[in-house]
């Protein structure tokens, strides 16, 4: 369990995390999404002890980080800014870190396969492309089999296979009862591997909510309709108090009515459906919404499309 309570950071006149409180818990995976500047780096900081709150209070399975007597078998991080600039082989380099801590080359073998970097363990760190430093730096994570993981951004520099490697691997954690506490601007990717969300903007609490509920709630639910006759039932539809907008083809999107409503309605008058199909927005703009006030640059343009996630494997979220 993550616990941050009150949380405040100030660089000069700048307050990076304003008054924040959350708690993180085992057994899901949690979004933490803001826009830039937000102060998610700053908070995940805090959390592990590399930066000292103004005011507040962040501790880790009730515990202060500092205080924690071997933090890596507690607590596995990933921080955006990490880099490995090292001459020492990825082997080397998660050995040095393990006998900090006591953790033995059995364990290191183990995240070195479950990582995938077995065939480049005794290359060194230096040369690795962003995605295999990615890698090496969720291995230094999960040394200590910790159970609690704050990752920032692990899916930067991963190609696709490893984006949904990466996305199977925190949901398994959260599975085995960890806590999985993970930050990304990628939306899609948050839509389908977060079960929770936090978001924050200027530093400040914006939505602390299940990953449906935060889309739900900040974005309008349409219905595609397409008939044959849409010109007649947009309509039947504008008299009962719904809204439908043509787009060609026989196509309507209809808003402030339920699906079933828009069925019932046209049943009613005897019209042809070929298509009624509900439709929630996404958790991109949900995001866009709820962030809108808080975009620390003034930006007004959309930010660069992100490819679609693929559909995570057994699951709909
Ligand atoms: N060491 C520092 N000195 C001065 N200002 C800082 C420092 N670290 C962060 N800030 C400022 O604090 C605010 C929050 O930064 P932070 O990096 O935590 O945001 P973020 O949400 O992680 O952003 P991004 O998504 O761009 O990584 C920003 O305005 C940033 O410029």
């Amino acid at each position: 369990m993550i616990e941050a309570e009150n949380l405040t950071k100030r660089y000069g006149d700048k307050t990076a995390v304003d008054d924040l409180s959350f708690t993180v818990v085992p057994g899901r995976v949690t979004g933490f999404l803001g826009p830039n500047g937000a102060g998610k780096s700053t908070t995940m900081r805090l959390l592990l002890g590399l930066d000292r709150p103004h005011r507040g209070d962040a501790r880790i399975n009730g515990v202060h980080y500092r205080d924690l007597p071997e933090p890596m078998r507690v607590v596995g991080a990933l921080l955006e800014a990490r880099a490995v600039h090292t001459g020492r082989s990825a082997y080397n380099h998660l050995l040095c870190l393990a006998q900090t801590q006591g953790i033995g080359r059995k364990r290191l073998d183990e995240v070195i396969e479950l990582v995938g970097l077995t065939g480049v363990a005794r290359k060194r760190a230096g040369g690795f492309s962003l995605g295999m430093g990615q890698r090496l730096g969720i291995a230094a994570a999960l040394l200590g089999d910790p159970a609690v993981l704050i990752l920032d951004e692990p899916v930067n520099g991963l190609d696709p296979e490893g984006i949904v490697w990466i996305r199977t691997l925190m949901q398994r954690l959260a599975a085995e009862g960890r806590t999985v506490f993970v930050s990304s601007h990628l939306m899609n990717e948050m839509a389908v591997t977060a079960d929770h969300l936090i978001v924050i903007g200027r530093g400040r609490l914006i939505a602390d909510c299940s990953t449906e509920e935060f889309i739900e709630r900040s974005t309008e639910k349409t219905v595609a309709v397409r008939s044959p006759d849409a010109e007649r039932l947009a309509g039947i539809v504008a008299a009962e108090g719904g809204k439908a907008d043509p787009s060609g083809d026989g196509l309507l999107t209809v808003t402030h009515m339920e699906a079933a409503r828009v069925g019932e309605l046209a049943a009613a008058e005897g019209i042809v459906l070929h298509e009624l199909t509900p439709r929630r927005g996404s958790l991109e703009q949900a995001f866009m919404e709820l962030t809108r006030e808080s975009v620390e640059y003034g930006r007004t343009e959309a930010p660069a499309a992100e490819p679609a996630a693929p559909a995570p494997e057994g699951g709909s979220r």
